[in-house]
């Protein structure tokens, strides 16, 4: 057993003891308060939603106890404070072992990690060539329509060696959490066909198996419809449902299955068809919805029960009213919308609507070549007003819950990984969205050790 008892930890933030959460339907109370149960959906445990997304339980002059790579325990003052100091357990008994390591924390803010629920960092070749055209005016439709944009990227994929997309997609995730990130999904979609789609899903599990923390496979082969079947939308959905699906679920590939619900990509009925195809292998859906129109992927990831529904660029009441008797959790992807220079989804809007936020990145080499987390919460509260508390909870505990991990990483929380980010003193938990593009991080821990750089 390793313990490190981690002390003069300035701001211990995002805390909640087990029990004490949302499943315990209790109203909130105290410092060790958590965010009363959300009004959505059925179980009281899960993502924080409408006004308890502003609720991020904080602990002063804290310290932290990592046993074994897991959060142990956590209190307020000094660990070595009256009664033995470390609080003791309702049993009486210290959590502190016999032997463990010290470690100063030198006043530092901690959070939990990022967890980054949508992103597509397996991939072949950047296109920084569309970043120019569209700096000159073209638009994101216009250069998918001319062949570029992820067939571009489907065509560099399928011409890449697996053990290269390997590689570099390896060194893409060591950079994200380096940048933070300590949970990840990571997509297919840029195989497009059947090889194709398997490569990537291998290459992702290969990711899963080595990575320390942890990953989330999805497939997404309706990501586009390959030029080799331009002509024939039913013979690659069927290629999707009748050869893709059944070897993906026989290698146990992927964990979700997604669909670009957009025009000019695929339909709310074709998304709900592949969709259920997809329940068919235990793979629950993540859509791509409502991107560049209101493109009825709401409705589809409604009626799919979808986990999550990702971008929402394009809303309306209606979509809004639809999510609202859902669980789907709506995910908001401010880089990709920065990128492309289009309007932000309506964000407000919907936590006032009383629904679960989850931010994640989208990192992929069209609409979003960045995968940091850091910039994802500034621009949340800067072009979405989001508050800064509402920003962190979507971006680690709502982020985690969007893609299955709720119970294992994005909160400070006995038993879950200690995959936590050391911020450099700062004056406030707002410094960090405020000073967008500063690295406030100083150091990274994640299975409750501190990463090499
Ligand atoms: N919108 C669809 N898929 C990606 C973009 C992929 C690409 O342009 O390569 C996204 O989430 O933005
Ligand atoms: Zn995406």
């Amino acid at each position: 057993m390793t313990s490190t008892l981690i002390h003069n930890i300035g701001l211990l933030v995002g805390t909640r003891p087990r029990g004490h959460g949302a499943a315990a339907g209790h109203a909130a109370a105290g410092p060790f308060a958590d965010a009363a149960p959300h009004a959505h959906g059925a179980h009281a445990a899960g993502p924080l939603a409408g006004a308890a997304l502003a609720h991020l339980p904080s602990l002063t002059d804290a310290w932290l106890l990592v046993t074994d790579g897991r959060i142990a325990a956590f209190g307020q003052g000094h660990p070595h404070g009256p009664q033995g100091g470390l609080v003791a357990t309702p049993q009486g008994a210290s959590p502190l072992p016999a032997v463990y390591r010290q470690l100063d924390a030198s006043g530092a803010l901690v959070l939990p990690s990022w967890c980054d629920s949508h992103t597509h960092l397996v991939f072949a070749g950047y296109r920084e060539g569309e970043f120019v055209d569209k700096i000159r005016g073209l638009t994101y439709a216009e250069i998918a329509a001319r062949g570029g944009g992820i067939l571009r990227s489907a065509r560099l994929l399928n011409e890449t060696p697996e053990d290269v997309l390997y590689v570099n997609a390896w060194a893409r995730l060591h950079e994200c959490m380096q940048q933070g990130t300590g949970a990840i999904e990571i997509k297919s979609g840029y195989g497009l066909s059947v090889e194709g789609e398997l490569k990537m899903l291998r290459v992702i599990r290969r990711l899963k198996e080595n990575a320390p923390i942890p990953v989330r496979a999805t497939f997404l082969g309706a990501h586009a419809l390959p030029d080799a079947y331009k002509d024939d939308r039913e013979g690659y959905i069927n290629l999707i449902i009748e050869k893709m699906l059944p070897q993906i679920a026989a290698e146990g590939l992927a964990d979700y299955i997604d669909v670009f619900c957009e025009e000019g990509f695929f339909t709310q009925e074709e998304t709900e068809r592949i969709g259920r195809a997809g329940e068919t292998y235990g793979l629950k859906a993540k859509l791509h919805a409502n991107q560049l129109h209101r493109s009825g992927g709401v409705q589809a990831g409604v009626a799919l029960k979808a986990l999550s529904v990702d971008h929402l660029e394009t809303m309306g009441q209606e979509e809004i009213d639809c999510l609202k008797g859902s669980n789907t959790i709506a995910t908001l992807l401010p880089g990709a919308a920065f990128f492309l220079r289009m309007g932000y989804p309506p964000a407000r809007a919907m936590v006032d609507a009383g629904l679960p936020l989850a931010l994640a990145s989208d990192y992929n080499p069209g609409s979003c070549p960045s995968g940091n987390m850091n910039l994802v919460v500034s621009l949340a509260c800067i072009q979405m007003r989001l508050l800064p508390e509402e920003a962190i909870n979507a971006a680690t505990l709502n982020g985690a819950y969007a893609m299955g991990l709720g119970e294992e990483v994005g909160s400070i929380t006995e038993g879950k990984r200690a995959n936590l980010l050391f911020m450099r003193p700062v004056p406030s938990l707002a410094y960090l969205p405020y000073a967008f593009g500063t690295n406030c991080i100083d150091r990274v821990m994640v299975n409750g050790e501190f990463l090499l750089y």
